[in-house]
C-alpha cells in the first residue's frame, strides 16, 4: 500500500429535493486499501458509493480520483450491485465480456474461470444460483481491470454459507489483483472480516473511521475481532438510540 490517496472525498453534501442525506463527508482512500462503509438503513451509504462512481451529482464539495476532480463517470471504478444486474438473454461469457472490444473472449473466459465458473460459459443467468450470479457479476467488474472496485451490498441476498464463500472470493481477488475496494454492507462482521478500515456513517457524517489491525485471513472467533465488531456496533447503535426514538441494529 502506498500513501497516495486514490480517492479523496472532500466536504461532500448531497440532498434529495430539500432533504439532506450527506452533510459534509470527508474521506481519503488509499491505493490497495479495502474499506467498508456501514451505518443504519437510509443513512446514505449507497448514495456515497454512487457519488464515488460518478453516477450522482453533489450539491457541495468535491471528489478527486488520483488527484483529478471527478466531473463525470469514474472510469477507474467498476460497481457490483446486490442484484447482480446480469442480462438474462446473454450467456455468462457474453455478460462478462460486455463492453470489451476486439478479441474479448479469451479475457472474459479467463476471468470467468477465476471466479470458479469454468464450465458454465455458455449457460444463461436463469440457470444459476444466487451465489453463482454474484460470481458472474464480480467477473463482469474484474474484466475491466478497475483500480477501484465498488461493492454495493453485493452479498446481501445470499444464504450464510454462500456468503462466506463469496467473502473469501472477494478477499482473494482483491489481494491477487491489488485492487482498492470499497464495500457497502449492513453486516458489521463482514466489514471487520474484510476491511483495512471501517467507516461508520450516520446523520450525514462520518461518525467513526476505524483501522482494523488484525492479520489475514481473519477468524471471527478471535476476541479482538469481537472487540472491533462491538465497538462499531456501539457507534451505530448510539447514533440510532440517542438521536432517534426507535433503535434498530443494521
Ligand atoms: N434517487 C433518490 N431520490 C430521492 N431520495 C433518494 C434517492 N436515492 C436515495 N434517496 C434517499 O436518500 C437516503 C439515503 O439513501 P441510500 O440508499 O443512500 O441509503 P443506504 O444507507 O444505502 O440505505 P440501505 O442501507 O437501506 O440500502 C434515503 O432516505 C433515501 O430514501
Amino acid at each position: 500500500m502506498d500513501f497516495n490517496p486514490i480517492l479523496h472525498v472532500d466536504h461532500v453534501r448531497k440532498s434529495y429535493s430539500d432533504t439532506p442525506v450527506l452533510k459534509g463527508i470527508n474521506l481519503s482512500i488509499f491505493q490497495g486499501e479495502f474499506v467498508s462503509i456501514v451505518g443504519k438503513s437510509g443513512c446514505g451509504k449507497s448514495t456515497l458509493l454512487r457519488i464515488i462512481a460518478g453516477l450522482e451529482d453533489i450539491n457541495e464539495g468535491e471528489v478527486k480520483v488520483n488527484g483529478e476532480k471527478l466531473t463525470t463517470i469514474n472510469d477507474e471504478a467498476r460497481m457490483m450491485f446486490q442484484d447482480g444486474r446480469l442480462l438474462p438473454w446473454k450467456t455468462l461469457l457474453q455478460n462478462v465480456g460486455l463492453g470489451l472490444t476486439g478479441d474479448w473472449k479469451p479475457k472474459a473466459t479467463y476471468v470467468l474461470n477465476s471466479v470458479g465458473l469454468k464450465d458454465r460459459a455458455g449457460h444463461y443467468p436463469s440457470s444459476l444460483s444466487g451465489g453463482q450470479k454474484q460470481r458472474v457479476a464480480l467477473a463482469r467488474a474484474l474484466v475491466h481491470e478497475p483500480e477501484l472496485l465498488l461493492l454495493d451490498e453485493p452479498l446481501g441476498a445470499l444464504d450464510a454459507l454462500t456468503r462466506m464463500e463469496m467473502q473469501n472470493l472477494i478477499e482473494s481477488v482483491w489481494k491477487e489483483n491489488r485492487l482498492t475496494a470499497i464495500l457497502v454492507t449492513h453486516d458489521v462482521e463482514e466489514a471487520v472480516l474484510l476491511s483495512d478500515r471501517v467507516i461508520v456513517i450516520g446523520e450525514g457524517e462520518v461518525l467513526l473511521n476505524k483501522k482494523i489491525d488484525l492479520p489475514r485471513p481473519r477468524s471471527r472467533s478471535n476476541p479482538t475481532f469481537h472487540h472491533y465488531t462491538e465497538e462499531i456496533l456501539e457507534v451505530i447503535m448510539e447514533e440510532s438510540c440517542v438521536k432517534k426514538s426507535e433503535c434498530k441494529i443494521v
